[in-house]
């Protein structure tokens, strides 16, 4: 479908060959594109083409009583001189002898004939145009979705937001501005909005200055774009991008083919921290179950236990036996913080790489993190957090009769960590699990409210 730089190309290359020409003739074979206008051959005969302006997706030409608007939809092209086929719809005769056609193998293009005092008001007032992305001014933009729950890729695809952005150039756009495509309007910050919009003229410039993207059935007036040279990421699955290097993938969002890099466009990371069996296995497990993706560090720590490696390295360390004791080596390092830390020096790194490597194996625009020594180990790769929170007689219950604990084994656990007191004035949103598991449940759902 032509987007906004095509048809700027169009405009252009259309006011070279017709700016003072003159209707003499109009022939329309096929009447739903001239949006039944009965009269439209008639009004036309005998009208000045003055120029062909432009506005989003739509073509103007400014004539003397009228304003003809033409939205080319899919597969709508201008020829010149061309020789009549089936597919062209409508045929302009000209006072040069020239002939402009019209051709249209989906048919799903239009014209429409307006009164020219509507010349600069039709469109906006009708159609509900924004403005482009040149003249659309940031806080307008920034307004117009920052309380909307729609993803940001349908929010540049909309053209009552922003005109003339079609699905190759949001792609792009997204990209270059570092975006998860679904990433919802409202967590969208003002400095991203001022890259979003940088960005859009950008690209459609670059789009302009090279004529248009030909991808598909592109062409104006016989001449075809060049801007396919310069996608990095439309069209390109599984090659590298040309930034960090991991493979761009394709995904449908909303019916619409999304291409990404995963690593320079990651998903919302929210993190899911607590103490020690204050619940967050348990509300990560609610979230799994309803479709999210969820990447859990303590699992990540598990399998590392697995890795020959490391088991070596932490038997070394403790001077232990492999396989590792894993009670005797708790046993150890719940009694003496600077066996932990020691502990925590091996295993860390190795956890956070894990994590990023799940991230970019990830297309959800959303990713939870369980991960409870969010605080303690000073993890920073999240964009908000969810303290899973209880009291400290009730998580001190739940843990010893979930894994069988002396309150002494409980408690070292417990104050092995950043108190939950402390922890509440770091996390962005709190869920009491003081109640039930349903009454926890949902406390979720109400939360998940802000995502999905
Ligand atoms: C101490 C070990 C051997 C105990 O293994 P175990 O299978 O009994 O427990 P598991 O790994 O399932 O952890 C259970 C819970 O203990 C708490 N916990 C684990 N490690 C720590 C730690 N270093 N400091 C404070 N609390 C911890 C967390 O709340 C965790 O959810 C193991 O947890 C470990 O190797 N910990 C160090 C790595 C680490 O910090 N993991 C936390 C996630 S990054
Ligand atoms: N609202 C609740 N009511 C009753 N029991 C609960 C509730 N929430 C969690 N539990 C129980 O408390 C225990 C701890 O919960 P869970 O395993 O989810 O904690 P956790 O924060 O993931 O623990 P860890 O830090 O060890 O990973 C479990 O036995 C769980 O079934």
């Amino acid at each position: 479908m032509p987007e906004l730089p095509e048809v700027e190309t169009i405009r252009r290359n259309l006011n070279t060959v017709l700016e003072g020409e003159i209707i003499r003739e109009v022939l329309v074979y096929y009447r739903p594109i001239v949006s039944n206008d009965a009269s439209f051959e008639t009004k036309l005969k005998g009208q000045r083409i003055h120029k062909v302006e432009r506005e989003a997706k739509y073509l103007k030409f400014i004539l003397d009583d009228y304003l003809l608007v033409s939205h080319l939809r899919m597969e709508g092209k201008y020829f010149m001189d061309a020789p009549l086929n089936k597919h062209i719809h409508v045929v302009f005769n000209l006072s040069s002898g020239h002939t402009l056609s019209y051709e249209d193998t989906r048919k799903f293009g239009r014209f429409e004939l307006v009164d020219i005092k509507y010349k600069d008001t039709y469109l906006k007032d009708i159609k509900g145009l924004a403005k482009d992305p040149d003249t659309l001014d940031l806080n307008t933009f920034y307004s117009s979705f920052n309380q909307r729950s729609k993803t940001i890729k349908e929010i540049l695809l909309d053209q009552s937001i922003i005109g003339g952005i079609g699905n190759i150039y949001a792609n792009e756009i997204l990209y270059l501005s570092k975006i998860h495509p679904a990433k919802k309007g409202f967590l969208i910050s003002k400095d991203e909005a001022k890259t979003l919009l940088n960005n859009s003229n950008l690209v459609l410039n670059k789009a302009i200055e090279m004529g248009g993207t030909t991808i598909d059935t592109f062409e104006s007036l016989g001449h075809k774009g060049e801007f396919q040279q310069e996608l990095n990421v439309h069209g390109k699955t599984g090659e590298i991008c040309k930034v960090c290097g991991t493979k761009i993938i394709k995904f449908q969002l909303k019916g619409r083919g999304t291409y990404i890099c995963p690593k320079c466009q990651p998903s919302y990371v929210v993190a899911i921290t607590g103490g020690i069996a204050t619940g967050k296995s348990t509300a990560t497990n609610y979230l799994r179950k309803k479709g999210f993706v969820v990447v859990d560090s303590d699992e990540i720590v598990g399998s590392l236990y697995q890795d020959s490696d490391v088991l070596n390295l932490i038997a070394k360390t403790f001077k232990m036996e492999t396989p590792i004791d894993k009670a005797k080596l708790a046993n150890i390092v719940f009694h003496d913080e600077k066996q932990r830390k020691k502990l925590e020096h091996i295993l860390h790194p190795l956890v956070f790489d894990e994590i990023s490597k799940q991230k970019q194996l990830n297309n959800e625009h959303i990713l939870f993190l369980d991960i409870p020594l969010l605080f303690e180990s000073n993890y920073k790769e999240f964009d908000e957090s969810i303290l899973i929170d209880t009291t400290e007689a009730l998580q001190l219950d739940r843990l010893m009769k979930r894994n069988k604990y002396t309150q002494e084994e409980a408690l070292v656990r417990i104050k092995a960590q950043i108190p939950l007191s402390k922890k509440r004035k770091l996390a962005t949103h709190i869920i009491k699990n003081n109640g039930s598991i349903d009454a926890l449940y949902e406390k979720i759902d109400k939360l998940l409210e802000r995502y999905v």
